[in-house]
């Protein structure tokens, strides 16, 4: 399979993700433009990336812009068609903003920008994102200042019917208590998928966490579990 990376005007993460993917995880990489709208060189095996940022300035709500790029219309057909589709952080709220997941993604409680290492207990053993995670909880940095996944209760209810919860911020033994949501999250929800299991999109930066010179390796097990699991 292979990546193709989308940066936006005001991505900050691409270059994160691009080097975690070529050099860490061994995968080969196309980096994709924001104004191009060419995807025919993937497969629905292969998954298209959209990295964290503050696409366009993030002046309005985080994403509300980037969803109308030309590259976010072929995006939405890709995944649409089957195509594996990943959102982190900033791609998280675009994703959203775009109607491929469900709920919204609020200011954070605190009202503050978080930036540290939180836990992620792994919900759901069906996806291919998170089927090959069990045991114990993942440390992953998160750094945002939307990152309150909200939804109605309706939407939650079929969130967990369907299976498509991913990660749920969790304390180091993966207990999920109140003081290990960094943001207020409903039901401490980190990461979700849309009802097909083809489009991913979760807060915290596993691309930030995939050498032992950062000091944490634990976010190749969930690009490992993407990649094992096509
Ligand atoms: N790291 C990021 O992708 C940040 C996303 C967004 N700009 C926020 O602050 O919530």
């Amino acid at each position: 399979m292979k990546f193709g990376v989308v940066t936006f005007p005001g991505s900050n993460c691409d270059h994160d993700m691009i080097d975690a993917l070529r050099n860490d995880l061994g995968q080969e990489v196309i980096e994709l433009w924001h104004k191009d709208k060419d995807l025919s060189m993937f497969s629905t095996e292969d998954c298209i990336v959209l990295p964290g940022g503050f696409s366009y300035g993030d002046y309005l709500r985080c994403g509300a812009i980037a969803r109308f790029s030309p590259m976010m219309q072929s995006v939405i057909e890709f995944a649409n068609k089957g195509g594996r589709v990943i959102g982190i952080c900033n791609g998280f709220q675009i994703l959203v903003e775009a109607g491929l997941l469900p709920g919204a993604l609020l200011r954070n409680e605190n009202q503050q920008f978080v930036c540290k290492n939180v836990y992620l207990k792994s919900e759901n053993t069906v996806a291919s994102l998170t089927k090959d995670i069990t045991g114990r909880p993942l440390m992953i940095p998160v750094a945002h200042g939307e990152g309150r996944y909200y939804a109605d209760k309706g939407t939650l209810e079929g969130l967990q019917a369907n299976n498509q919860i991913l990660f749920r911020y969790c304390d180091e033994f993966g207990n999920v208590v109140e003081e290990a949501n960094p943001n207020g999250a409903t039901l401490s929800i980190a990461g979700i998928c849309n009802r097909e299991r083809n489009v991913f999109g979760m807060m915290p930066h596993p691309e930030r966490a995939t050498r032992e010179i950062l000091g944490n390796t634990d976010g190749q097990l969930i690009f490992q579990s993407l990649i094992n699991n096509n």
